[in-house]
C-alpha cells in the first residue's frame, strides 16, 4: 500500500535520476559535497517547513527506487559474536542526516565539521561558530541554509520558546539536591509532552500521510524550549533557584546565546562555545544509544516528546554521554593524586595504570566506532586553542592526549585509544565558571535534540514501520547451530 502510493511514475524522469544518484552518493558512500555548493535550498522559500515538504516526493521515490532495485541485496550479516557484543558494526537501519566514518568522524548531510564551521551561517556581526538553527536546517533539508532562512526559522523558535508557567512550577519544586540533572531533564520533557502536536492529531483520527507535519511541529517547539528547560534545571540546581527571566533576552538571541544568558553567563566568547557545542554534539548517526532510542520509541507512533525523553534517559549512561561529567570528576581526581608532583608523562602514566587496575574505564577515551581521534573533540581543542591556551586543566587535558593513548594500547584491549568529544567538553565548561560537572549531559542533551529530532521527522515523513528486530535465546542459539555442521 504504502509502496504503491510512492511508485507513482513522477522520477522515472532523466533529471530525478541525476539528482537521485547524488543523493544516493552523498547518504551512502559519505561523498562530500565540493565547499561552497550551491545549496539547493536557495531561493526555495524561508519556510523550513514549506522548504521540507518540497523534500519528502523525491526521497520517497528515491528510497522506492532503491528497494525495487536493491531490496534482496544483504546489507549487513550478524554473527553470533556480534549478537553477544552489542551488535557493532551490523549494518541493519537508515538514517539520513549523519553518517560516521569510522577514521574519519562524522559528517552532517555529507559536510565535516570543519566544513560546517565554514559554510553555515554565523552570528551577526562576528560570530566564527556555526548557528545551531543552521544546523537543523542542514540536518533536515539537506540544504546549507541562506542567511534569511536561518533568520526566519530563529523567529519561528522565539515564538515558540516560552516554556509553559506551571512546568516551571513543577521543576521548581523538584528535589533538585536528590535528582539528577537528566534526570530532571527527562521528566521536564515528559511534562512537556501534553502539548504533543503529534498526540493530538493522532487521537483525532490524522492521515498517516500527514504524521510528519506534526512531528516537524513538535519538534520546532520542544527544541525551542529546550534552553529555558535546561537553565532552569540549572539554576535550580545550583543557583538556589535565581532565574534570568526570558523576557530579558531581547529578541535577537539564536538559541546558542539564549541558552548561555539564559544559564547566567554574559560573555560573548560563552555564546560562542555554547554554539559550537550544540553544533558539534548534535548528531552522530543512527546506531549511537541516545538516538537508537528515539528512532526506536518513535517508531511505535510515541509522539516526539516521549521519543526524545527515552534518548535522554540512554545519554544519561556513562558509557555514553554522561561521560562528560564523569571526565571532569577524573580529572579532579588526578590532579589531586597528582599533589605537589610535577605533570610529566611518567607521573601521568602511572595514574592512568591507577584508574585500570582500580576496574574503572579512562573516560573520554575509546569509542564504539570510532577509530581515531574524535574529530568533536578537534573542534574543542581548536577552541581551547584560540580563547584558554594557558588554562592548567587544558594542559592537563593536551597532556593526556600524549599519555593515555599510549596506556591504553600497552592494555591491548581497546580498539580504539583515542580521545572522543567527551574528553574535552567538560573543560571548556568550567574555564568560563560552568563548574557543575553533573550538569554537563543536560548540555549534550539540548544539542542531540538537533540531530535525533530531525531523524525523526524523516521517519515519520517515509512512513518507517515500527522496529522490531528478532531476537533468540542461548539455549536456540546452542540447539540451532549443533544441528549444522561447524564450518572448516
Ligand atoms: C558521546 C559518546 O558516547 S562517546 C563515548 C563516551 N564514553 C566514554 O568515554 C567511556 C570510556 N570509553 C568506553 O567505555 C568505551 O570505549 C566505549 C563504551 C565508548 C566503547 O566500548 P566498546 O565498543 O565496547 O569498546 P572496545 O571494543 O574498544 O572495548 C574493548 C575492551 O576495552 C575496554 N575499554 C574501552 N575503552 C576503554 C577506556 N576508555 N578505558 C579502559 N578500558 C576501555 C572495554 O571496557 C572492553 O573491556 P572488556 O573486554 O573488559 O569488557
Ligand atoms: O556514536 C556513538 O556511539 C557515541 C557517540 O559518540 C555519540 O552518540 O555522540
Amino acid at each position: 500500500m504504502q509502496l504503491a502510493r510512492l511508485s507513482r511514475p513522477f522520477w522515472r524522469g532523466g533529471t530525478f535520476r541525476t539528482w537521485a544518484t547524488r543523493c544516493w552518493r552523498r547518504s551512502w558512500v559519505n561523498e562530500a559535497r565540493p565547499l561552497g555548493a550551491m545549496s539547493p535550498s536557495a531561493g526555495a522559500g524561508t519556510n523550513l517547513k514549506e522548504v521540507f515538504r518540497e523534500k519528502i516526493e523525491p526521497m520517497h521515490k528515491q528510497v522506492v527506487e532503491l528497494r525495487e532495485k536493491y531490496g534482496e541485496e544483504v546489507l549487513g550479516t550478524c554473527t553470533v559474536s556480534q549478537a553477544y557484543g552489542g551488535m557493532r558494526s551490523v549494518k541493519c537501519m537508515t538514517y539520513e542526516t549523519s553518517l560516521l566514518d569510522p577514521e574519519e568522524g562524522i559528517r552532517f548531510r555529507g559536510y565535516s565539521i570543519p566544513e560546517c564551521q565554514k559554510l553555515l551561517p554565523k552570528a551577526k556581526p562576528d560570530g566564527a561558530e556555526p548557528l545551531p538553527e543552521s544546523l537543523f536546517w542542514l540536518l533536515l533539508t539537506g540544504d546549507v541554509p541562506t542567511d534569511a532562512q536561518v533568520a526566519q526559522l530563529q523567529e519561528d523558535m522565539r515564538e515558540r520558546a516560552r516554556v509553559p508557567a506551571d512546568v516551571l512550577k513543577i521543576l521548581d519544586s523538584m528535589p533538585h539536591e536528590q535528582l539528577h540533572p537528566m534526570s530532571q531533564f527527562a521528566a521536564a520533557i515528559n511534562l512537556l509532552q501534553r502539548e504533543s502536536a503529534m498526540a493530538a492529531a493522532y487521537a483525532n483520527g490524522a492521515n498517516k500521510s500527514s504524521y510528519w507535519e506534526h512531528c516537524l511541529e513538535d519538534a520546532l517547539t520542544l527544541i525551542a524550549r529546550l534552553p529555558e528547560v535546561a537553565a532552569r534545571i540549572y539554576r535550580n540546581t545550583f543557583h538556589g533557584g535565581k532565574h534570568v527571566p526570558p523576557g530579558q533576552l531581547g529578541d535577537a538571541h539564536d538559541m546558542g546565546k539564549r541558552l548561555a544568558r539564559l544559564l547566567g553567563f554574559e560573555s560573548p566568547e560563552f555564546d560562542e562555545l555554547m554554539r559550537l557545542y550544540l553544533v558539534i554534539h548534535a548528531d552522530h548517526e543512527g546506531g549511537n544509544v541516545s538516538a537508537h532510542a528515539v528512532r526506536l520509541v518513535g517508531s511505535a507512533l510515541s509522539d516526539p516528546y516521549m521519543a526524545f525523553a527515552a534518548g535522554m534517559n540512554g545519554l544519561a549512561g556513562p558509557l555514553h554521554g554522561l561521560a562528560n561529567q564523569e571526565v571532569l570528576r577524573w580529572l579532579v581526581q588526578l590532579r589531586q593524586r597528582l599533589g605537589d608532583r610535577p605533570m610529566t608523562t611518567e607521573n601521568l602514566t602511572e595514574l592512568c595504570w591507577q584508574t585500570l587496575n582500580e576496574g574503572h574505564v579512562i573516560p573520554g577515551f575509546g569509542h564504539a566506532v570510532l577509530r581515531k581521534t574524535d574529530p568533536r573533540y578537534t573542534a574543542q581543542r581548536q577552541f581551547a586553542l584560540k580563547h584558554l591556551p594557558h588554562d592548567d586543566m587544558f594542559q592537563l587535558v593536551s597532556k593526556l592526549y600524549e599519555v593515555v593513548p599510549q596506556v591504553l594500547e600497552a592494555q591491548g584491549k581497546v580498539k580504539n585509544p583515542w580521545p572522543n568529544v567527551d574528553q574535552h567538553s567538560g573543560v571548556l565548561l568550567q574555564y568560563y565558571g560552568l563548574r557543575e560537572s553533573q550538569y554537563y549531559t543536560v548540555l549534550f542533551g539540548v544539542s542531540r535534540s538537533l540531530g535525533t529530532l530531525a531523524s525523526l521527522v524523516w521517519d515519520r515523513a517515509l512512513g518507517l514501520p515500527l522496529e522490531r528486530p528478532k531476537s533468540v535465546t542461548t539455549e536456540w542459539i546452542r540447539e540451532h547451530f549443533h544441528k549444522q555442521p561447524m564450518k572448516a
